[in-house]
């Protein structure tokens, strides 16, 4: 891991305009260093903070955009449990980003989990140019959020999916938050990021990023990211942040 940058601020407000900025200029980075920005959405109450500023930010170069997902909830596209839907709803119907360039899980295989896995494996190895199997994918960007239990994407605490090496995409049928059919990334391929950036607002998980900042609990699930190459940060609220002993400035300098 390169760097792990902690940002606090007092307000939700001010962490979106702190990911506004930090996705701006990641996403001017990458376009920059090969031609487009590939980033992997969360869902939860992720994206509408991560929406807030970014969807009237006109110096973003939205069209070289390549949208996927950390992970999906087995259910139609237009189900209102549907991280697509969620992300569609706060960013994507509001920016120029070419609905080819959005990969999202196949609606014909949400009856299925264990294809719909597959089937996603191989729409990201398609649309990143790469080989599944020799060449794992390597996204610009990771959005991730924390549940209370300290899950990350649908990996779960003291579920097998946590401990997956070899797959780049998995699914679950036991989701102990419902709804209980998922696929999800794996930490292998979280940990190849360019960078990871953690969102946690409203104070209610400020014992949880404790434990996985401060503690490093390794019985969370979110405990387990840490980019070999990237740079993994947090944007936190002074509510979530509370607890925390690290430095944790309240700005996001470029
Ligand atoms: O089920 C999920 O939960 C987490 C956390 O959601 P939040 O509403 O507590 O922020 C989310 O990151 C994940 O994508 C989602 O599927």
């Amino acid at each position: 891991m390169q760097q792990t940058k902690v940002h606090s601020f007092p307000s939700a407000d001010q962490v979106a305009q702190a990911l506004n900025a930090f996705l701006a200029h990641a996403s001017a980075e990458a376009i920059k260093q090969h031609g487009r920005f590939t980033v992997a959405f969360s869902g939860g109450s992720l994206p509408a903070t991560v929406a807030k500023y970014l969807k009237d930010n006109k110096s973003v170069d939205f069209a070289k955009w390549f949208v996927f997902f950390s992970d999906e909830r087995c259910v139609p596209l237009d189900d209102p449990e549907s991280n697509f839907k969620l992300v569609k709803d706060e960013l994507l119907s509001h920016v120029p980003i070419p609905d080819s360039q959005v990969i999202r899980i196949s609606e014909a295989l949400v009856s299925d989990s264990k294809r719909a896995a597959e089937d996603y494996d191989l729409q990201i190895a398609k649309a990143l140019g790469c080989d599944v199997v020799n060449q794992p994918p390597v996204f610009d960007c990771i959005l991730l959020g924390i549940g209370p239990d300290g899950h990350t994407c649908s990996l779960f605490p003291g579920h097998p999916e946590v401990q997956e090496r070899s797959k780049w995409v998995t699914f679950i049928n036991d989701s102990p938050k419902p709804p209980a059919s998922r696929i999800t990334l794996t930490i292998p391929v979280l940990n190849r990021a360019r960078s990871v950036a953690f969102v946690v607002t409203g104070g209610s998980k400020c014992d949880t990023v404790k434990a996985i900042v401060d503690g490093r609990d390794m019985s969370l699930p979110a405990a387990h990211v840490a980019p070999s190459e990237g740079d993994l940060y947090w944007f936190l609220d002074d509510a979530t942040a509370k607890y925390l002993t690290v430095n944790k400035p309240a700005e996001f300098k470029l």
